[in-house]
């Protein structure tokens, strides 16, 4: 076979898979006609989850799994932006690793609004100026983002979705190395990184600011005074910066889990996750009896937090991860019981509990 013989069989296959995309456009123009009358959300991570699920075990073909899962992010994007004008708030500017979650959840066809800090994003969410926020919520290396965990306290937002990104930091200036003598990041990338700054820059400043894309434009901004970024190669790329050192993470499999809040959880899958936050009274043994409640029902804890409650002093609030459904019986069972010994339970949401 010539080359362009086989150009033309894919220019056939293209008119077919066109019209076959368009043909699931119609239907899914009809699933949000009947999502909007019935007051059903639009995004249905439970639903793409199986979908995914079924169409790579489906996969007899030379594809890849992450080839298949990269089409269908995208042509659920599509189909999300058909059914309604979603809107997702994130933390930016744009480029940032919330950002890069975003699109990995929502793909490139929905619209995003970049927020300045993550209240902001709750914020926009439960004003409905945006339909779901991405937040990260613990890193691998460095642990929680106490500063999410804090917000769901007062929210009413639920947790409807997760997404597990590998986050490969670099060094980013427009400077050569040896001028650098400030290091601008997140706090969280400082901690992800620590030992390489220890090892390569004991001697620079190191300034804390709101995300790694703000890192990357004062790098830009203040280059003559010795600036330079920690964060992701799209931040760099954003701000034409050049990438002095690639992959400078303390652990190599470094990652950050982020999460989709949004007004409703999302139904069982199969294979999920629950997050909750509870308070217990100042009594002995009241964590003990708290925690026993999940063990008696066999309920595997993949997690525990604790953070001041900022109402009292010394007073603390328990953030825990179970595996399950809030609506699988024994879950529930075992909620019930927690409840006996707690002031107060807060469940923030059931979710698929993979990364994709
Ligand atoms: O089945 C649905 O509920 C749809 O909205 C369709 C669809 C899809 O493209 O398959 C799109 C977005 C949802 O998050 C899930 C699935």
């Amino acid at each position: 076979m010539n080359l362009d013989d086989i150009r033309s069989d894919i220019d056939r296959i293209d008119r077919q898979l066109l019209q076959l995309l368009s043909d699931r456009a119609d239907l899914v123009h009809e699933v949000g006609v009947v999502k909007k009358r019935d007051g059903l959300q639009i995004y249905a991570p439970e639903r793409e989850q199986a979908l995914l699920r079924k169409l790579v075990a489906m996969n007899t073909g030379r594809l890849p799994e992450k080839s298949i899962l990269a089409i269908y992010r995208e042509i659920m994007s599509a189909a999300l932006a058909l059914e309604d004008d979603l809107k997702i708030a994130y933390l930016g500017p744009e480029g940032t690793w919330t950002h890069q979650a975003a699109i990995k959840k929502f793909g490139h066809s929905v619209a995003y609004s970049a927020q300045p800090n993550f209240s902001e994003v709750f914020d926009q969410v439960s004003r409905r100026k945006a339909d779901y926020g991405v937040v990260p919520i613990e890193n691998s290396t460095e642990g929680a983002v106490s500063h999410t965990l804090d917000l769901f306290v007062d929210s009413q937002l639920q947790i409807c979705a997760q997404i597990l990104m590998r986050i490969e930091n670099g060094l980013m200036a427009s400077i050569p190395r040896e001028q650098i003598r400030t290091l601008y990041s997140h706090p969280q990338v400082f901690g992800q990184c620590r030992n390489w700054i220890l090892r390569h820059f004991p001697e620079a400043d190191l300034v804390e600011v709101s995300s790694t894309t703000r890192a990357a434009e004062i790098a830009r901004e203040k280059a003559s005074e010795g600036a330079a970024a920690l964060g992701g190669p799209l931040a760099a790329e954003l701000n034409g910066l050049t990438l002095l050192e690639e992959c400078i993470q303390d652990r190599a499999t470094n990652t950050t889990r982020f999460l989709v809040i949004g007004e409703k959880t999302c139904p069982p899958t199969g294979n999920d996750r629950t997050s909750l936050l509870f308070a217990i009274h100042d009594r002995p043994g009241s964590l003990v009896r708290a925690l026993q409640a999940f063990e008696h029902f066999d309920i595997n804890m993949s997690k525990i937090e604790s953070r001041p409650s900022k109402r009292k002093d010394w007073e603390y609030i328990f953030y825990v991860d179970l595996a399950g459904h809030c609506e699988d019986p024994q879950l529930r069972e075992s909620l019930e019981a927690l409840e006996k010994h707690c002031s107060l339970v807060k469940i923030l949401g059931s979710y698929p509990d993979t990364g994709e």
